[in-house]
C-alpha cells in the first residue's frame, strides 16, 4: 500500500483530483459556462431522472451550494449547543436584512434526528458585512475549532445514518479521510457520554486511509472529538488485512498483555462503512472544474476498485452485519453496477429496503437499467456489454478496459437495486449523492473464489487536495485509442506482515486488549504473535510512524503515576500504551486512543513527572478518587483564566488554604452546576490544574481557554484574547477568539463545559513521544 502515498489524496469523491486548486473558483466561472455535452449526453442516456426533471437537475447543479453544519459531540452537549441556535441565533437572523432585503435564517435540515443539522443560504457579502450574520459565522467558526460543530455537506451526514451504529458495535470505516463521516460514527459510539464524563463504549471504531497526508488529517480531526475507542490505519481497504483477536474473550474478561498461546479468530465488523473513492460528479454544485472536465472514463476507471474495496468490506462483515456503500457521483457505473458485482462476488448478502428511515429524506430507487459508454466523448451508449464488444472493431474487444461488471447485470431487478438510493440535487438542495445499505443475511456456504476483473485495474492516482477530483484517477483509457498502458495491479505482497494492536473483545477493558493482527493479501496468513516482522518482509519502507506498545501493568512509572494522581485500582493499567522506537513494530497504525498522561518539565526532582491532560480528563475521570478533587467555583476560573500563572495568594479563601496545602504535581477542580454570582452552570465543570511551588496554571490549550471565557463571561479575559484586543484596537488583527457582543446566556455558559469536555482523552493510553527505553520511557 505504500507505493500510492505520495500521489494518493483525492478530490471531494476521494478520487484523483484534476485541476488546480483555483482554477475554476466560483468567482470565475460564468452560469454559462457550467454545461457539458457529454455529461448531458451521458446522463440523459441513463435516464437518471425524467425529461421534465433533467432542467431542474441542471439548473440546482448550477446553483451555489448552501451552507450546512450539524452539531457534533455527544448527546447531552450536542443538545445544549443547539438549544442555543434555536433559541438565540435564529431569532437574531430572523430580523437580518441586507440592502433592504431580508435573509432567510438558518433552518433545520428536515431529515436529520433531533433537528441537529442546519442549513443557510447567504451570499458571502452578507456573511462579511451584516452585522447579525457576521455575529452568527464567528459563532459557527469558533465553534467549528474547539470540534463542538462540524461543517459538512448535507448528503454527506446520510450513510452514517443508515449504519445505525450503536456503543457495543465495532465499526469499520475504510475509506475514511478526512474524517466528517468517521466523526459522527463516533459520536454514535459515544451516543452515552455525559458532558464532563467520556464513557468507554464496548465497541471500537477503526478508521482507514490509504492516503498518508490524508489520514493525518483525519488524526487530526478526530482529536475533536477525543475517543479511547478510535484507531486509524494507514492501507489499501480493497486488501485490508484479516485482523485477528483472542477467540476466547467474553463480556469483560481483560485481555493478557501477550497472547501467545491464546487461540485467535477474525475480527469480523458489525458495521463497516465503504464510502469510496468516486468520481465526485455529485459535488458540481462546489467544484465547479468538474463542469469542464468530467467525462465518463473516470467512473469506468473507478469501478474495479470500488468494487474491491466494497468486496473486501463484505468479507469483514459479521452475520447480520451492516455495510453501507456511499459515493458522491451520479454514475451507475459506480453506484448500482458495484453494488451489482459486488453481491454476485460475495453471496449471502442483499440490499436493505430502508425506505421507511428518514422518511422526510427525499430520494429516488437506484436503477436497474444503465448503458455505459467506451469513449469519452459519448458518442455511443450501449445497453448490454455483448452490445458493446460488437461494436468495437475487430481485434479490440480482447484490448478493452470494459468489463461486464460496468453492465447491468441480468438478474438487475431480482437484486433489488431499486432499494438503493439516489439523492439529486434539485430535491432538496443539496450535492448529489447515491447510498446502498447491504445486510450479511447468512453465512456463505463457500468463500468466493472469483475476484472482480483487474482487467483494466490500475493504481488511484491522487493528490491530497480534497476539493476537487482530477485528472489522474484510474479513468480507464478511450477504448477507441487504447493508448495508455494501466499499471500493474497493486496491493501487498502475500508475504507482507503488519502487526496492528486491536481491540478486539466486548467489554471496556478487553476492548483495547493487547491483540495484534496481521496484513495479508491471503486470509490465511497471519503474523506470528509478538514476532517483528523481518525488515525484508515489510512491504511498505516509507512508513515512518513510531510503534505503539504496551505498557506492563507494573511498571514503575505507570505505578507511580497511579498512586501520585490517586488513581483507583480499577484503572485499565494493563491497557495503556506508549508510542516509542523501541517497542515491537506495529506498522500502519497511525493512531490508537486517547493521549492521558503526559510529562510535565515542570514537575522534574518529584516522584512522578506526569499529569493528567486536558483531554484525557474525562476518560481518566471515572478512576480518579474522587476525595482528591478539589471544590472550586467560578471566581477561581476566573483568576486561572485571567493569568498564566497566578500565586496561590491570588484566590480567595476557601480555595487559596487548600490549593497552598496541595503538594506540587497534577490536580483536579470541579466547579459544581448551579448559579455563581452571574454565571449559571447547568453540570459540574472539571479541569485539569498544576501545581508548582507557588503557583498554579490550568492545563487546557489557550483555544479552550478562550472559548470558555466567552462563555462564561462574554468576553475573552485570558492572556492571549486580551492580546488579541489590544492589537485589534491598535489596528492589528489578532487571532485569538473576541467577544463579539453576543449576550451569554444560560446555555451558552451550559455548553461551556463541551469546550472543557472538548479536551480529547484515550481511554487508556498512555503516548509517549519522546521516549526511548522502558525505565527512560515518558509516558
Ligand atoms: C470519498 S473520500 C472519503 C470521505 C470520507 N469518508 C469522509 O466522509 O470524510 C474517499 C477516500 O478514499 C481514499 N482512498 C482511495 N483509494 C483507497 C483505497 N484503495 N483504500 C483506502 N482508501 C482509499 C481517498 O484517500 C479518500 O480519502
Amino acid at each position: 500500500m505504500g507505493r500510492n502515498n505520495k500521489r494518493r489524496g483525492g478530490g471531494r469523491g476521494g478520487g484523483p483530483r484534476r485541476n488546480k486548486p483555483n482554477e475554476y473558483r466560483s468567482d470565475f466561472l460564468e452560469k454559462s459556462d457550467m454545461d457539458n455535452e457529454r455529461f448531458a449526453a451521458y446522463y440523459k442516456a441513463q435516464n437518471i431522472v425524467s425529461n421534465e426533471e433533467w432542467e431542474p437537475l441542471l439548473d440546482a447543479l448550477r446553483r451555489p451550494l448552501p451552507t450546512t453544519f450539524r452539531v457534533a459531540g455527544s448527546r447531552q452537549t450536542a443538545q445544549t449547543l443547539n438549544r442555543l441556535i434555536q433559541d438565540t441565533y435564529v431569532p437574531m437572523l430572523s430580523d437580518a436584512s441586507f440592502e433592504g432585503e431580508p435573509i432567510p435564517p438558518p433552518v433545520q435540515i428536515p431529515w436529520y434526528p433531533d433537528g441537529l443539522a442546519w442549513q443557510f443560504n447567504v451570499p458571502k457579502k452578507v456573511l462579511r458585512k451584516s452585522p447579525e450574520f457576521k455575529k452568527f459565522h464567528n459563532f459557527l467558526v469558533f465553534e467549528t475549532d474547539v470540534g463542538n460543530i462540524s461543517r459538512q455537506e448535507a448528503v454527506s451526514m446520510i450513510p452514517p445514518l443508515f449504519l445505525d451504529v450503536l456503543p457495543h458495535h465495532k465499526v469499520m470505516d475504510m475509506c475514511a479521510a478526512p474524517g466528517s463521516k468517521t466523526a459522527q460514527l463516533l459520536e454514535a459510539l459515544h451516543a452515552n457520554d455525559t458532558a464532563t464524563e467520556t464513557s468507554i463504549p464496548s465497541g471500537l471504531l477503526l478508521a482507514n486511509d490509504s492516503d498518508q497526508k490524508r489520514t493525518h488529517m483525519l488524526i487530526h480531526q478526530s482529536a475533536r472529538l477525543p475517543s479511547p475507542a478510535l484507531m486509524v490505519t494507514n492501507l489499501d481497504a480493497s486488501n485490508y488485512p484479516v485482523i485477528r483477536v483472542p477467540a476466547s474473550l467474553r463480556q469483560g474478561e481483560v485481555a493478557p498483555a501477550r497472547l501467545k498461546k491464546k487461540k485467535m479468530e477474525q475480527l469480523l465488523f458489525d458495521r463497516i462503512l465503504c464510502d469510496v473513492p468516486c468520481s465526485g460528479d455529485g459535488t458540481m454544485r462546489k467544484n465547479l472544474g468538474i463542469w469542464k472536465s468530467w467525462q465518463p472514463m473516470d467512473g469506468n476507471g473507478l469501478h474495479s476498485l470500488q468494487v474491491r474495496i466494497l468486496q473486501r468490506g463484505m468479507k469483514m462483515l459479521k452475520e447480520d452485519g451492516r455495510i453501507v456503500y456511499s459515493t458522491c457521483s451520479l454514475n451507475p457505473v459506480e453506484n448500482e453496477a458495484v453494488v451489482a458485482e459486488a453481491l454476485k462476488l460475495c453471496p449471502g448478502f442483499e440490499i436493505v429496503d430502508v425506505s421507511d428511515r428518514f422518511p422526510n429524506l427525499v430520494r429516488r430507487p437506484g436503477l436497474t437499467a444503465w448503458r455505459p459508454t467506451g469513449d469519452k466523448t459519448v458518442s455511443n451508449t450501449f445497453a448490454s456489454f455483448a452490445e458493446y464488444q460488437a461494436s468495437l472493431p475487430e481485434g479490440q474487444a480482447a484490448a478493452s478496459k470494459m468489463t461486464e461488471g460496468h453492465w447491468p447485470p441480468p438478474d438487475a431487478e431480482s437484486l433489488n437495486l431499486p432499494r438503493c438510493m439516489r439523492i439529486y440535487p434539485h430535491l432538496q438542495d443539496t450535492g448529489g449523492f447515491f447510498v446502498a445499505v447491504l445486510e450479511k443475511t447468512k453465512k456463505p456456504e463457500k468463500q468466493p473464489v472469483t475476484a472482480p476483473s483487474t482487467k483494466g485495474k490500475r493504481e488511484m492516482e491522487e493528490s491530497v487536495d480534497d476539493e476537487v477530483p482530477e485528472s489522474k484517477k484510474p479513468r480507464l483509457t478511450d477504448d477507441s485509442t487504447a493508448s495508455v498502458e494501466l499499471a500493474a495491479p497493486q496491493g501487498a505482497s502475500s508475504e507482507t506482515t503488519t502487526t496492528v494492536p486491536d481491540a478486539s473483545a466486548p467489554g471496556p477493558e478487553s476492548a483495547q486488549g493487547a491483540v495484534k493482527a496481521a496484513e495479508a493479501e491471503d486470509e490465511n496468513i497471519v503474523a506470528d504473535l509478538d514476532k517483528t516482522p523481518e525488515p525484508s518482509k515489510v512491504s511498505s519502507s516509507d512508513f515512518k510512524e513510531n510503534p505503539y506498545t504496551f505498557l506492563p501493568s507494573d511498571h514503575t512509572i505507570l505505578t507511580n503515576c497511579m498512586s501520585r494522581l490517586s488513581l483507583l485500582p480499577t484503572f485499565p493499567s494493563s491497557n495503556v500504551l506508549v508510542r516509542n522506537p523501541e517497542g515491537d513494530a506495529v506498522r500502519s497504525l497511525t493512531s490508537a486512543g486517547t493521549k492521558i498522561l503526559s510529562k510535565q518539565e515542570a514537575g522534574k526532582g518529584l516522584d512522578a513527572q506526569f499529569r493528567i491532560l486536558g483531554e484525557g480528563l474525562q476518560v481518566v475521570l471515572p478512576y480518579v478518587d474522587p476525595e482528591t478533587v478539589m471544590a472550586a467555583d467560578v471566581g477561581v476560573l476566573r483568576v486561572l483564566l485571567k493569568a498564566y500563572h497566578p500565586t496561590c495568594a491570588a484566590f480567595e479563601e476557601p480555595f487559596q488554604t487548600k490549593v497552598a496545602e496541595r503538594g506540587p504535581g497534577s490536580h483536579i477542580i470541579r466547579i459544581p452546576a448551579g448559579v455563581h454570582r452571574d454565571v449559571t452552570l447547568s453540570h459540574d465543570v472539571l479541569l485539569p490544574i498544576w501545581k508548582s511551588s507557588v503557583s498554579v496554571t490550568l492545563m487546557i490549550d489557550k483555544k479552550a481557554k478562550s472559548a470558555m471565557s466567552l462563555r462564561l463571561f462574554g468576553a475573552d479575559i485570558t492572556v492571549a484574547g486580551r492580546a488579541a484586543q489590544q492589537q485589534k484596537e491598535a489596528g492589528g488583527s489578532g487571532s485569538a477568539a473576541v467577544n463579539d457582543g453576543t449576550p451569554v446566556t444560560e446555555l451558552e455558559a451550559e455548553t461551556q463545559a463541551v469546550e472543557v469536555g472538548t479536551v480529547d482523552d484515550a481511554m487508556d493510553v498512555v503516548e509517549a513521544e519522546e521516549a526511548a527505553g522502558p525505565e527512560g520511557v515518558s509516558v
